[in-house]
């Protein structure tokens, strides 16, 4: 049964708080969620024990009312911030890119172009470094075009039970969070800044990663706040940077490559990918998008080339099908290019 988000208010109204107050009124109800007949809310209070029996009282209310999921989650106030520290020639606190704990390496995917087929390969890439036997886990960060959970035929929403660390889901070896997990399908998000700190921050640490050879980070096309938070948040290993032979794709693959070096994060390589098509009847080759222009552009900028991969049939219903073609044809020549990459990653110590 699907209820509204009034009525779950009016159900809330009828509890009281220890001072007398409805706890929708005092302030205890935050971030309400009503989806069909499943009601999150998080209640803010000083320390949760006085609370349980309001919390008991509100489950139970909610349940009575026709919500067959109800989760609230209880926390703290937040400290109140400590008054400024004015003495002078005091040290900075450390506020750069910090190590996550058991995540030995991560991994940026990053293109400057949309569309350029960087969630293929970041999945693909994934998917063949866990051939490879390493720990692998895939962040994907593309907010505003989350396909991972497509690609890694990955579903459902990821549960917390102790409502502060988030389980990621698996699939194929790949341990996986996705930003388009917490999202509802089809609803538009509009990203602000804070928020995408926020949650981009919840992602690396609080998502129960265990322990990880490499975490893969799936980034959004171009050089925005996503790369920037990222950089700042987290101490990236190395980035990979898709892009077609295009000329316009091959601009922007500059401007992200740019910002990497401005970031300190050294550029593994790139990879040219839809470098030839090659017909799935008859095996006829052509340059659809040109030829060759990853490759001289790599040379230009003095980063390795790790691979071309052709446009083919397979890879796209591979990927789009929920089984990336790693996985699905694993002897295939487009999943060896995945493979040699991968391979050669591991070989260097990058994965
Ligand atoms: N080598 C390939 N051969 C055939 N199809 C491909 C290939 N690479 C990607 N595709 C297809 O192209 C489409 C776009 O790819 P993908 O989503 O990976 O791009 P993207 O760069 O991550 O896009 P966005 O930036 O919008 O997230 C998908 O349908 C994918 O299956």
């Amino acid at each position: 049964m699907s209820i509204t988000r009034e009525q779950v208010l009016d159900c809330l109204k009828e509890i009281k708080d220890p001072s007398g107050k409805d706890i929708v009124e005092a302030g205890l109800v935050r971030a309400l969620n009503v989806d069909g007949d499943a009601v999150r809310f998080v209640m803010e209070v000083a320390s949760p024990e006085p609370y349980l029996p309001i919390k008991a009282e509100a489950e139970e209310k909610l349940a009575a009312l026709g919500a067959a999921k109800v989760s609230i989650v209880m926390t703290a106030h937040s400290k109140p911030a400590a008054p400024p520290d004015l003495k002078p020639n005091r040290k900075p606190e450390p506020t750069g890119p910090e190590k996550i704990p058991g995540i030995d390496r991560i991994i940026a995917v990053a293109s400057g172009k949309g569309g350029v087929g960087k969630s293929t390969v970041a999945a693909n890439l994934a998917c063949a470094l866990a051939a490879e036997g390493r720990r692998v886990g895939m962040l994907d960060a593309d907010v505003y075009g989350p396909s991972q959970p497509r690609m890694l035929g990955v579903s459902g929403r990821p549960q917390s039970p102790d409502g502060k660390l988030i389980l990621p889901l698996r699939n194929y070896g790949v341990t996986m969070m996705s930003i388009g997990l917490m999202t509802n399908d089809d609803q538009a998000v509009v990203w602000r800044g804070p928020m995408l700190m926020g949650a981009l921050q919840q992602m690396l640490s609080q998502v129960q990663w265990g322990a990880l050879d490499v975490l893969i980070v799936d980034l959004p096309p171009g050089t925005g706040d996503v790369q920037m938070t990222l950089a700042q948040k987290a101490h990236l290993d190395g980035a990979i940077v898709v892009s077609t032979p295009q000329d316009v794709a091959l601009l922007d693959a500059r401007k992200g490559i740019d910002m990497f070096n401005q970031m300190k994060t050294p550029i593994i390589g790139m990879i040219e990918n839809m470098s030839t098509h090659i017909c799935s009847n008859c095996g006829f080759e052509e340059h659809v998008f040109g030829h060759g222009g990853v490759v001289a552009e790599a040379e230009k900028l003095g980063v390795p080339l790790l691979a071309e991969i052709p446009l083919h049939l397979d890879i796209r219903l591979a990927s789009d099908g929920g089984a990336p073609i790693v996985v699905s044809k694993p002897d295939s020549a487009q999943a060896q290019a995945f493979r040699k990459v991968a391979k050669s990653l591991v070989a260097a110590g990058k994965a």
